[in-house]
């Protein structure tokens, strides 16, 4: 009896087999010959699984892999079965631009969180985002932007303080001329972020620059984003009710509750503050936000995936962008020396550097961080959108519904047809000259798109290129610096063994799944700037 029941279930594993095995060879021949995208050029792998993707997104290198598929494969590339990467600037716009028969894909169901509520990021129906939209854009307007310019000069002064600590830990005396001890940049990027996100959007101080004790956050954060991007890239895992999502990744599934229970405080402790008179900050429109329907203010969950997108959104972006300054203005010296004339000689002190006709007048700061941005966009994989019913051509193709589509920023971004020697880090080529004129510089920002554009577009970019301009001004004032002695000075670039696209020393390594990290460096060393 035991026999022939081992024998039945030997039958039924081989029959179940066999199935797989006859439904993967017709998957497989439908998606080569004759699937809709069938005739785009891609990897053989793309083109059979969405798992190739997420690989890519495992490593953290999709933004090396799409750019590698474009000069493989050209403009047109099948990343998936059901997807295609665009590196054009038209094709960026027919994608991102207003009133496209486009919409954000199932990707983004990857970050709803526990709640499983929409945020204005993953919001796909265009009236919900448009009605999210407007609320948090209130906080993000320039007129609210200024409001919060005392909170971020002061973590800004903060952060001078502890970089030029002599000792690793304690602010230099006044006087010190000594260089501080190496430190590395990525880290201290992703603490000062950090907290003038906390500070600007919650009114709440972490103090990550100063105190260890809570920078568990930033790992935690990359541990919970790593995993978001491999799921992201293969969203059926989440169907059918398996939640087979939760077998990728166990260190970022524990690291994705430990967020969400830390966003929940974030939120709930915000809720009982009352602000000083006269001081505002980016939650507080959420708070006082009324449903259309009910009149209500909006209920906790839907704060919640608010405040979990805002704690992401306004850390990890801004500073892989500061790393990336760092490291480039520390390996450019006469880039270095230029800027620094010029913020020196604009500013008579660190309290006069604020929005205003002088921080405008920095042509050359300006320069200097929008090539950062192009050099290491911190969001830049490509941000899938579907094509809706109906279809929607794209740069000449007339593309099917259903179809992902999308262009990855670090790609167009270093796309030769627009930027002339693409991975030079090179502030000059915003600058309008004879032989730079306006004409090229125009070409230039089409292609030139960190911050996306449309109605999707960075609702809070105000407030990224003013911490970015005033922190770079406020330091460069402050103190000189320089890449560490020995072999810590060459930690954040490129070297030959590293990984295919790693290979530049000249450029600053990025790591990127859902948003883009810089992990590593660069090491440098301060000291005040009146010291000899
Ligand atoms: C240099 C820094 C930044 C860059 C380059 C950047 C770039 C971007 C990009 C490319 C998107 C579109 C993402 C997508 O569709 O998948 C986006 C969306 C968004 N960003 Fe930023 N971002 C930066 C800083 C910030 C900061 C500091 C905040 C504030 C907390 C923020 C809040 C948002 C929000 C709320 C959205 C969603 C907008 C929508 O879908 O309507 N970002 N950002």
């Amino acid at each position: 009896m035991a026999l022939l029941d081992s024998l039945r279930l030997l039958q039924i594993v081989v029959l179940l087999l066999a199935i797989s095995f006859v439904y993967l060879v017709y998957i497989s021949i439908y998606r080569l010959f004759f699937h809709p995208l069938a005739n785009y050029p891609g990897p053989l792998l793309a083109k059979l699984t969405t798992w190739y993707s997420a690989y890519h997104n495992y490593v953290n290198d999709v933004h090396i892999d799409i750019l590698r598929c474009h000069a493989v494969y050209g403009d047109f590339v099948r990343y998936g079965p059901d997807r295609l990467v665009i590196n054009s600037a038209n094709g960026f716009h027919d994608i991102y631009g207003h009133a496209k028969n486009i919409a954000k894909s199932k990707a983004y169901w990857a970050l709803l969180g526990r709640e499983e509520k929409w945020s204005v990021l993953t919001a796909w129906d265009k009236k919900v985002h448009g009605r999210k939209r407007r609320v948090i854009a209130q906080g993000f307007t320039e007129a609210a932007v200024r409001g919060y310019e005392p909170v971020i000069k002061e973590n800004i002064t903060i952060l001078c303080k502890r970089l030029l600590a002599s000792d690793g830990r304690d602010a230099a005396p006044e006087a010190s001329s000594a260089w501080s001890l190496p430190l590395d940049m990525s880290k201290f990027a992703n603490y000062l972020s950090f907290d003038i996100m906390t500070d600007v959007i919650f009114s709440v101080k972490r103090h990550l620059i100063e105190n260890p004790d809570y920078r568990w956050i930033t790992s935690c954060i990359e541990s919970m984003m790593n995993r978001i991007g491999v799921v992201s890239m293969v969203p059926w895992t989440r169907w059918w009710g398996l939640g087979l999502h939760w077998a990728i990744k166990p260190d970022g599934v524990r690291a994705y509750l430990r967020f969400h229970d830390e966003a929940e405080y974030f939120a709930k402790a915000r809720m009982k503050q009352q602000l000083p008179e006269g001081r505002k900050d980016v939650y507080q429109n959420l708070l006082n936000a009324k449903d259309a329907q009910t009149g209500e203010g909006l209920p906790l969950p839907e704060l919640l995936a608010e405040t979990g997108l805002l704690i992401v959104a306004g850390s990890d972006t801004t500073s892989s962008a500061l790393a990336g300054i760092f490291f480039y203005l520390s390996h450019n010296p006469s880039v270095y020396a230029k800027l620094a004339h010029e913020v020196r000689t604009t500013f008579p002190s660190v309290s006069s550097i604020t929005h205003g006709p002088e921080l405008r007048s920095c042509v050359y700061l300006h320069a200097v961080v929008d090539e950062c941005l192009r050099m290491c966009p911190p969001v830049s994989a490509a941000p899938w959108r579907v094509v809706l019913e109906g279809g929607q051509r794209i740069d000449g193709h007339d593309i099917p519904e259903g179809t992902e589509v999308g262009t990855g920023l670090y790609s167009l971004m270093h796309n030769p047809a627009y930027f002339a020697e693409p991975f030079k880090f090179n502030p000059d080529r915003w600058i309008e000259t004879e032989p730079n004129p306006a004409a090229n510089i125009e070409i230039q920002r089409r292609a030139f798109v960190p911050f996306l554009s449309g109605a999707r577009m960075c609702a809070a970019k105000n407030l990224a290129m003013a911490e970015l301009l005033i922190t770079t001004a406020q330091v460069l004032h402050t103190m000189d610096f320089k890449v560490a002695d020995g072999p810590e000075g060459k930690v954040g670039q490129g070297t030959v063994g590293m990984g295919v696209g790693r290979e530049r020393p000249e450029e600053f390594q990025l790591y990127s799944h859902f948003v883009t990290v810089a992990k590593h460096g660069p090491i440098l060393q301060f000291r005040r700037r009146d010291a000899d």
